[in-house]
């Protein structure tokens, strides 16, 4: 397996950071201003003075440190937010909790820290680099030279969870507030060697010991690897598959943002970043199609007809690359 190093980075321009989002591989920055979250959220009194007790949230909770959200070894539970805390926190409880936040009807809105915790969002501060348009009403689109920011997205984990490898459709910057936590990734040409189910890894304990007998093509992969601290931010690009292990107990906030090329192209009713663009969605519906199809041929001819149309796909892809 190919191990590559991700760079880290220090007082970014906004040049800087355009320059290296364009690049299109993940990078971490160092000692940003995210404002007073760093210093304030270190401890759970904070958010108890600040969040009344009962505040509903919707949490995952799990016998096992890996969440796998293909067999769903997890259950929804709603907990009082500052019980929630507790629990996550407590190392000596042997369930595992993770909390992801999401809009205020639960899985119709979108996930926005100034809406869902009012109490706690003036600690966050957006750096100058990230050029967050701030009017509400932009249509987003070729106009606007600034980045739009899709969702707000506050992540807490108990020590030692892990998610599951996953890509997003959108660019992303995950910011490490509270914990250490391990972050892989692998760039999107490693798809066939990720055991894909959807936008979803089959291959949920990359440190199983017997990982490449269960797994044997993941060995093609090419590992990003490296372990955020408290005040890092990791860039993960669009399309990059992407896991996070807590290290610790960790809080963590992330930023989805538009592409304003794909404006038109994101799915209306995509409300975490990750459904496919509508344009994908589509071809993999009529690949769907072609299949039934050609399943309908004696096997000589299925056979035949199958690898014409691997060969034109083929044909296309080795046009881009
Ligand atoms: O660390 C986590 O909780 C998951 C992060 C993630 O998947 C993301 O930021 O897109
Ligand atoms: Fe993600």
């Amino acid at each position: 397996m190919t191990m590559n190093k991700i760079e880290v980075f220090e007082n970014l321009t906004l040049e800087k950071f355009d320059s290296l989002v364009e690049q299109d591989l993940p990078f971490i920055i160092r000692n940003a201003n995210f404002g007073d979250c760093l210093r304030n959220w270190t401890n759970n009194d904070y958010f108890e003075q600040k969040i009344s007790s009962n505040k509903p949230v919707s949490v995952h909770i799990s016998n096992s440190p890996l969440l796998d959200f293909l067999s769903k070894n997890f259950i929804y539970s709603v907990l009082d937010f500052r019980e929630f805390l507790q629990l996550c926190s407590d190392e000596s409880n042997d369930r595992y909790y993770y909390l992801r936040s999401v809009g205020n009807h639960n899985v119709k809105e979108i996930a926005n820290l100034n809406e869902q915790f009012p109490e706690i969002a003036q600690d966050v501060k957006y750096p100058e680099f990230l050029n967050f348009c701030k009017n509400n009403n932009c249509p987003a689109n070729d106009e606007c030279s600034k980045r739009h920011l899709f969702s707000s997205v506050l992540r807490i984990s108990s020590k030692n969870l892990s998610i599951w490898t996953h890509y997003d459709v959108m660019e992303n910057i995950l910011l490490q507030i509270i914990g250490r936590k391990k972050i892989i990734l692998f760039p999107p040409n490693d798809a066939p060697y990720l055991y894909l189910k959807g936008d979803k890894s089959e291959i949920i304990d990359l440190e199983a010991k017997d990982l490449l007998e269960k797994f044997p093509l993941f060995s093609n992969a090419t590992k990003y690897e490296s372990i955020l601290e408290s005040g890092d931010c990791l860039f993960i690009p669009s399309m990059w598959f992407h896991n996070t292990k807590a290290l610790e107990y960790s809080i963590g906030l992330n930023f989805f943002w538009k592409n304003p090329q794909l404006i038109s192209h994101y799915d209306h009713n995509d409300i975490y970043g990750n459904k496919d663009l509508k344009l994908a969605t589509n071809a993999y519906v009529n690949v769907d199609k072609a299949l039934q199809h050609l399943n309908k041929l004696p096997v000589k001819y299925r056979k035949f007809y199958l690898s014409m149309c691997i060969s034109k796909l083929n044909r296309s892809l080795q046009s881009i690359s």
